[in-house]
């Protein structure tokens, strides 16, 4: 089974191998476009880039795409990290699921409303560069308890998952 991931952070690259390994699928991280604005501001947006990356290992030829891809979403409460994935199959069966969300802080959502990527608003928050392609922000505001690559595992669990329940 050729399995594409739609990115080639590291992050992402690894939250799919943890889960995929044990089942034999081979993964690779490819480039492909997600379709949307580089910082997605609602959960349609986000859902809709995870698919379209997903789409987009299909059409490099892979028998089974996977899409993961951070936004934020704004709510009463303030601006929500918002997370999605997406699976699918070369024969057109498509899976979603949604990954945890916190509330971000007010100083971080501010610059993100101002128009600065999350990722680049978290490099300067944390002083470093590749925190997106580390712990993320999620990492960051859980202290460590949950990682980028521990919140986009669980999404790709929910997406196996579903696609093994339909087999
Ligand atoms: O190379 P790609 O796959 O695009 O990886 P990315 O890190 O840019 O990730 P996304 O496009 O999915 O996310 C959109 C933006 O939101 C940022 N982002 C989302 N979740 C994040 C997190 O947990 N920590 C840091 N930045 C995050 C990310 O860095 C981007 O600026
Ligand atoms: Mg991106």
């Amino acid at each position: 089974m050729k399995v594409a991931v739609g990115s080639r952070n590291p992050a992402k690259i690894r939250s799919v191998e943890t889960i995929v390994d044990s089942i034999g699928w081979e993964v690779e991280g490819v480039d492909v476009p997600s379709h949307v604005s580089p910082q997605p501001f609602s959960d349609d947006e986000t859902r809709k880039g995870a698919y379209n990356r997903a789409k987009g290992c299909i059409a490099l030829g892979y028998d089974i795409g996977i899409g993961l891809e951070g936004g934020v979403e704004e709510t009463e409460e303030g601006l929500f990290l918002s997370n999605w994935g997406s699976l699918v199959t070369k024969e057109g069966q498509t899976y979603y699921a949604s990954g945890a969300k916190i509330l971000l802080p007010d100083e971080v959502s501010r610059s993100v409303r101002a128009g600065t990527e999350l990722g680049d608003v978290m490099a300067s928050f944390t002083d470093q560069q590749d925190i997106s392609k580390k712990e993320g922000a999620v990492g960051v505001f859980s202290a460590g308890y949950v990682t980028r690559s521990d919140m986009f595992a669980h999404v790709v669990k929910l997406l196996v998952g579903q696609y093994h329940y339909d087999k």
